[in-house]
């Protein structure tokens, strides 16, 4: 059902002249309805003839042409309180009796007679909307409860409060109870509450009227241009009543509410204070007239939080009746303004309005229909969601029962309450359910018949937002998923890792244990050439190396022990023979001879010597233990672990090879030469490693000095030690078989 809305024309005031009407109501043109009464004589026909309900305005840019508005009901100067009340008004007290909720709201400009619509004066023929319907209220009651015997009984109690300046105030509270920011406002049940308001029961029309009274001596109103007693705030009067009978209780509450009007300041010489309050007002019946266009326009946003009023006016969104009085001046002072209001209200008009009563409560033992979770919820009703902010207007996803078929019969405005269950046509969804408005009703929602109009509720849970939660729900499992995926497999490769850099160390360390082995064999071996070239200082030098290696052969340490006393007996010996003139040139081929005879010895007694040290070190044979020593280190771990590259064969041999290649000698007179600055730039040498084989070179010098300062092979300025193969070099501190190759192959010669 679409809102009500009726137009009013209000008589011309004092000040205003009958020249300056523009505004014409009834379908005879160019004469206003006092003429045509005048005219005809008969106020029936003259009543009929305003039954077309429209109302006429001349074009404010082309006077000869005229706009016309249509609405429920149009009232001229005319028509009385008690006219207006009883056409209009009166209906709806019934269905209130039955549940529904009522609305009924003046809406105009500012002096345009809303407060003489709504409340009246003092007199019983001016007694406006409110004390009528008051009236309406009391008398009904009194019927019901002596049609009843007194079984049924109603209860009215009152709420009264004002709308300044975006505030809500108590009106039946006196003002110094008041705060500055007003009593907040809070959506219940999809119907908005002002919270912490006063209700005070009402047992009678006279006591309604002091009350009434009273409060609206509360209510800010003030003298402006337009309006001696002009309302600067929204008045809503909240009449509620409740109807017990025996079995059941009802509730619903009759909403009345005086607006204040909108003011064009530029006509109305407001103050600070009075600007203040017109911008308000103007601000907040924008926002109605924003509301009804969006409402009109089908459009999902309603903008009814923006104010106060609208969030409490709800237009759209309550349900029950609303009445909507068009207050209207009929001069043209007022044209622009009158045109503006029309437009709105025309809009209106075609609000539609849910016509849902409030569901009773039911007295006495529990109903088998009625749900065991719901059973103890103390009548109160569930929260459900906010929907000031949809419009309910748009249409709803239909869901028709195929086997409903129209019949024909004009929709009920109303439908009365009926103990007999309905049949719910079955769905594919349960729907969840939608509780009623009234924060009173509750555990009836089983047992009610089926509305209308009550909206579908597939319109919260569609196919599609199923579709999309189930989407993003599979979304989410999957993202779990991958996210363990990913954890599990980085898990896998830390262990991978640990794994991998423990085989490594353990690599190492047999690497380790094999090459000090290997450096140990490998002393040996140069020990053994050193001595087979007669150059016992250094071959006492490798031997001592070499014993760490070995140090529980007793044998080696004999040997060093016999060969340190042998180079330091030749020292003393060299030190007492006077040396011979011009013998410079001549020493190598003088010591040549018994160097090489004592090499050959010597050679033989460090091969024996060899494999008795050896012997116990779990070498299989003389022979091997030899050709062990006698091999590269790398050869021999090449063997043992096939892992390393090796160097190849020729330059294996070159330390016995006399025809060894000139790139092995260039590589090795550049590591004799000591020149740091040639070594670092040999491949894979850089300066730390060419100083560290410096270093080691000369630590072989000392060692070497340290056992006979002039053993023979020192004769000149040449240092002692000499790298003579690539053996040699890769058993230096800080050179490995690899290194000896990447120096190698990055010779050129
Ligand atoms: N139908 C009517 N019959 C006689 N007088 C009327 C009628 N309507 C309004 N008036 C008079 O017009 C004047 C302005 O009316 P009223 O104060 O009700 O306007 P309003 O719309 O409430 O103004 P505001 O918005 O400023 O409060 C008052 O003096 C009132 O008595």
């Amino acid at each position: 059902m679409s809102i009500r809305v009726i137009a009013r024309v209000r008589p011309l005031l004092k000040s205003e002249r009958e020249l300056d009407a523009i505004l014409r109501t009834g379908s005879t043109a160019g004469t206003d309805s006092k003429s045509r009464e005048s005219s005809n004589g008969d106020k029936k026909l003259a009543a009929l003839r305003d039954r077309d309900n429209v109302v006429r305005i001349p074009n404010p840019k082309n006077e000869g042409e005229e706009y016309s508005f249509q609405f429920n009901g149009v009232y001229d100067a005319e028509a009385s309180q008690q006219e207006l009340f009883d056409a209009e008004v009166a209906p709806t007290i019934k269905h209130l009796f039955n549940g529904f909720d009522v609305t009924l709201f003046a809406y105009g400009v500012t002096g345009t007679g809303k407060t003489h619509t709504m409340r009246g004066g003092k007199s019983l023929a001016d007694r406006g909307v409110i004390p009528r319907l008051l009236s309406g209220i009391y008398r009904r009651s009194r019927k019901i409860e002596k049609d009843t015997n007194g079984e049924t009984t109603v209860q009215v109690s009152l709420s009264y409060y004002e709308i300044y300046n975006d505030k809500v105030y108590d009106l039946l509270e006196p003002p110094e109870k008041r705060t500055m920011a007003g009593l907040p406002l809070r959506d219940n049940g999809g119907k908005t509450v002002v919270v912490g308001l006063t209700e005070k029961p009402c047992t009678s029309l006279k006591e309604f009227e002091g009350m009434y009274d009273q409060a609206n001596n509360n209510r800010s109103t003030s003298a402006t241009k337009l309006n001696a007693h002009s309302s600067r705030s929204h008045a809503i009067l909240g009449v509620k009543v409740t109807v017990c009978s025996p079995d059941k209780t009802r509730v619903s509450t009759a909403s009345a509410i005086d607006l204040a009007g909108s003011e064009d300041n530029r006509r109305t010489d407001n103050d600070k204070e009075r600007m203040v309050e017109s911008a308000s007002i103007n601000k907040s019946l924008f926002v109605l007239a924003q509301c009804v266009e969006a409402i009109t326009k089908k459009q999902h946003r309603i903008p009814y939080r923006e104010s106060k009023m609208t969030r409490i006016l709800s237009l759209g969104q309550n349900n029950g009746l609303t009445v909507m009085i068009l207050n209207l001046a009929p001069v043209r002072s007022y044209h622009l303004d009158t045109i503006s209001s029309l437009s709105v209200a025309n809009r209106t008009r075609k609000i539609e309005v849910r016509e849902v009563e409030n569901d009773p409560m039911f007295k006495g033992p529990a109903r088998p229909s009625i749900r065991p979770s719901m059973a103890n919820s103390g009548h109160r009703q569930p929260l459900r969601p906010l929907t000031a902010s949809v419009n309910v207007n748009m249409p709803a996803p239909a869901v028709k029962d195929p086997a409903k078929k129209d019949d024909g019969k004009p929709v009920k405005a109303f439908n009365v309450y009926s103990d007999r269950p309905l049949a719910k046509p079955v769905t594919q969804f349960r729907k969840p359910e939608i509780p009623k408005r009234s924060s009173l009703s509750s555990d009836t929602h089983s047992v009610r018949p089926q509305k209308p109009a009550r909206p579908a509720s597939h319109a919260d849970i569609s196919a599609a937002t199923i579709e999309e939660m189930v989407e993003k729900k599979v979304e989410a499992i999957l993202a779990v998923r991958a996210v363990s995926e990913q954890s599990r497999q980085t898990q896998v490769r830390e262990l991978n890792e640990q794994v991998q850099r423990r085989l490594e160390t353990l690599e190492q360390r047999i690497e380790g244990t094999e090459d000090a082995r290997a450096e140990g064999l490998s002393y040996l071996l140069m020990a053994k050439q050193h001595q087979a070239r007669g150059e016992e200082g250094s071959a006492l030098r490798m031997y001592q190396l070499a014993l760490p290696h070995f140090p529980h052969n007793e044998k080696l340490a004999g040997k060093i022990a016999a060969l340190k006393e042998r180079v330091h007996a030749k020292s003393w010996g060299q030190h007492n023979s006077p040396p011979a003139k011009g013998r410079t040139g001549s020493m190598l081929s003088l010591k040549k001879e018994p160097t090489t005879t004592l090499g050959k010895r010597q050679s033989e007694d460090f091969d024996r010597d060899y494999e008795d040290a050896m012997g116990g070190d779990g070498f299989s044979s003389d022979e091997d233990s030899l050709q062990e020593a006698s091999r590269p280190t790398h050869k021999r771990r090449a063997t043992a672990k096939s892992l390393r590259p090796s160097v190849d064969a020729h330059d294996a041999l070159d330390c016995e090879d006399p025809t060894v290649s000139p790139r092995t000698i260039h590589l090795l007179s550049i590591i004799n030469s000591r020149d740091v600055s040639q070594i670092k730039l040999l491949k894979g040498v850089g300066a730390k490693k060419a100083e560290a084989i410096v270093d080691c070179l000369c630590e072989m010098d000392q060692a070497s000095s340290s056992f006979g300062g002039n053993a023979p092979e020192i004769i000149s300025d040449q240092p002692q030690f000499q790298v003579n193969s690539l053996a040699e070099l890769s058993k230096l501190k800080g050179v490995g078989i690899r290194t000896v190759e990447n120096m190698r192959n990055g010779v050129l010669v």
